[in-house]
């Protein structure tokens, strides 16, 4: 693997900061990531941001077939040309925005659940995750880079200060796991923050019964959108539009004292109380 530095001065790009472009430089650290992936040789990889190409190359050579979605024209060139000199010929690389792509349509594409591997931007990556939840049909796991605080976040069980909207969304419909850690300096340029690297296993049944998940994922935005509220007065406040007397009665009767904060709630009682607003409705 050209160092990133090297690549970048030959191809005189410079590295955009809005579109997260710390590189790996480290083969060994990309090399383990993908062999933390348990990729089979039949799996289909959606790579989100290849970039230059350090978790590509690695996962071609494990993998049937690499989707890799980067938005950014002048990295694409390169990309091609990099895997072109290295003889690598299962990678398909697509200009898009992953944000405006439609990852169902991947899935169908590839004719199996894909694995959906990312050294992700930092700011795109809680939209990038809730985007996974959503075509989880199509997406049997995803390893992705995070930034170290967001991998906290979506790891975190109730009660954390860390847990919020994405740990109950991914507990509701996911097992996840922490894989490893990778220190700033082993990005080009670095970035001011560390990285882990988590697993995302989309289980294929929901673990509790609902029937009604739009629903779900509105309200545990309601309760976190305000945190430091009250569950009554978070949920009265928000576009539920539910008065307090009606929302202290539901939470009453699923089991969750109207005084209690999301942050202390898991996820078996947003489904509860999911349920019970469904029926009221
Ligand atoms: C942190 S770099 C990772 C590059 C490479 N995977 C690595 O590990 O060295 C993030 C990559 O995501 C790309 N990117 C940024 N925003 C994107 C978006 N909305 N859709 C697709 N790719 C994006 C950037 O151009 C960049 O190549």
């Amino acid at each position: 693997m050209t160092s990133p530095r090297t690549l970048l001065t030959a191809w005189n790009i410079q590295a955009k900061k809005q579109l997260g472009q710390n590189f790996l430089s480290d083969p060994n650290v990309a090399r383990a990531i993908v062999n933390r992936a348990g990729i089979a040789d039949r799996d289909v990889v959606l790579e989100i941001g290849p970039g230059l190409g350090a978790i590509t190359v690695p996962a071609a050579s494990v993998a049937r077939r690499v989707i890799a979605v980067d938005k950014d024209g002048r990295i694409i060139d390169l990309l091609r040309a990099e895997l072109l000199a290295a003889g690598v010929n299962n990678v398909d690389v697509r200009e898009a925005d992953i944000l405006k792509t439609d990852i169902d349509a991947i899935g169908r594409e590839a004719g199996c659940p894909l694995v959906v591997m990312g050294n992700l931007p930092y700011n795109i990556s809680s939209q990038v995750i809730v985007r996974l939840i959503h075509a989880r049909a199509h997406v049997r796991r995803a390893v992705l880079m995070l930034q170290k605080e967001m991998a906290q976040r979506i790891c975190a069980g109730p009660g954390s200060k860390t847990y919020g909207r994405l740990s109950v969304m991914l507990g509701y419909c996911a097992q996840t796991e922490t894989l490893m850690q990778v220190r700033a300096p082993q990005f080009f340029p670095a970035p001011k923050v560390d990285s882990t690297v988590v697993g995302i296993h989309f289980s294929d049944r929901l673990p509790l019964p609902d029937d009604d998940e739009a629903l779900l994922f509105q309200v545990v935005k309601a309760a976190f959108g305000k945190r430091r509220k009250t569950m009554r007065n978070a949920l009265s406040q928000s576009d539920l539009k539910l008065d307090p007397a009606t929302c202290e009665q539901m939470l009453i009767q699923s089991g969750i004292d109207p005084m209690q904060r999301a942050e202390h709630l898991p996820v078996a009682a947003f489904v509860r109380l999911c349920n019970q607003i469904a029926i009221h409705r």
